[in-house]
């Protein structure tokens, strides 16, 4: 008989007063986390630093951004594929984005806001930008206990120091049907760690059995990309996720993406490489990646780190089994 109960991703709980490395609750949430990226990819993470009004704060001002004339919103641009904004295109004719490299730093926020509003919004960027600091907080705890739980201290300051934020907010609009609709095709992530933020629900993540859970909007989204499984030689899961929309309410999101910066090499860590575990992917540099994704060649595959990993040998090669 089919269980009453509706699946739901792992909850851990961030909010403990004594998560310090060295701790036991520190140790406690770290097996909890390992035991979810094997097996999911992905958790949901309770954490009272970046507290539901607090994000709805921010939610409030992307439903103001995102009601600004294209051409404004058209000021938001980047030299890198996929981190400025991206009007909705008939492909996925509810979602538009906008990005921010560095959230981090005050100025690149600032910056940003003051380009969509020239007589300046102080909420709005104050509000993302304690945002930004409370969920890079908990995004480098979890690298943190990941690199531990795999003996790998000695690279802690190495991993920490080769990547960068990036946020990026995200509009679905609402479709108006009662079926569900897609807002956003299924895919994984690229990058390092994903932080996803939901004013409502919407977002989907498949588990390994291949059937769909509904992440819950009330807690933050902690899942994992490509370039952190290849670092790992395949040792936890990337998930595949989506958006699907309905009903007649716009969807807001942000996600923070640790990304590896541009020119530093990913390439296993030797004690995660053995007989039983041989190299799965040669060195590659994240941006070449990022460049060959959003080529047309890579529209035209299946999987685009699958065919990078072929095609482009002298960067990275997936040795199959
Ligand atoms: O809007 C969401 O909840 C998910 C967005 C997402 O998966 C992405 O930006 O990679
Ligand atoms: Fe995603």
């Amino acid at each position: 008989m089919a269980s009453e109960t509706p699946l739901r991703l792992p909850v851990i709980d961030f909010s403990k007063q004594d998560l310090k490395p060295g701790y036991p609750e520190w140790d406690s949430v770290k097996t909890q986390v390992r035991r979810a990226l094997e097996d999911f990819g992905c958790f949901e993470a309770l954490y009272d630093k970046a507290p539901l009004e607090l994000r709805k704060a921010v939610f409030g001002g992307l439903e103001q951004l995102f009601d600004l004339p294209l051409e404004t919103k058209m000021l938001n641009v980047s030299e890198k594929p996929s981190h400025a904004y991206i009007a909705p295109h008939p492909n996925a004719p509810l979602y538009e984005s906008i990005g921010i490299e560095d959230p981090n730093v005050a100025e690149n926020v600032d910056s940003l806001t003051n380009s969509f509003w020239p007589q300046g919004n102080t909420s709005f960027s104050k509000s993302v930008q304690f945002i930004v600091e409370q969920v890079s907080e908990l995004e480098r705890m979890v690298r943190r206990m990941i690199l531990e739980s795999f003996g790998l201290e000695k690279y802690m300051d190495e991993h920490m120091n080769s990547t960068k934020y990036l946020l990026r907010a995200m509009k679905y609009k609402a479709p108006h049907t009662t079926e569900k609709t897609l807002g956003s095709r299924d895919h994984t992530d690229k990058n390092i760690v994903t932080v996803l933020c939901q004013g409502i629900e919407g977002l989907e993540i498949q588990m390994k059995d291949g059937e769909w859970i509904t992440a819950k909007p009330d807690s933050l989204t902690v899942m994992i990309g490509d370039s952190l499984y290849a670092w790992l030689n395949g040792r936890l899961h990337t998930p595949h996720h989506r958006v699907m929309m309905r009903g007649h309410k716009s969807r807001y999101s942000f996600g923070l993406f640790s990304n590896p910066k541009g020119g530093y090499i990913i390439n296993a860590p030797e004690e995660l490489v053995d007989e039983e575990h041989p190299l799965m992917f040669k060195p590659f540099d994240f941006d070449k990646f990022l460049e060959f994704f959003h080529s047309d060649a890579a529209r035209k595959t299946q999987s685009a780190f699958q065919t990078f990993a072929v095609s482009n040998s002298n960067l990275v090669i997936k040795i199959w089994s």
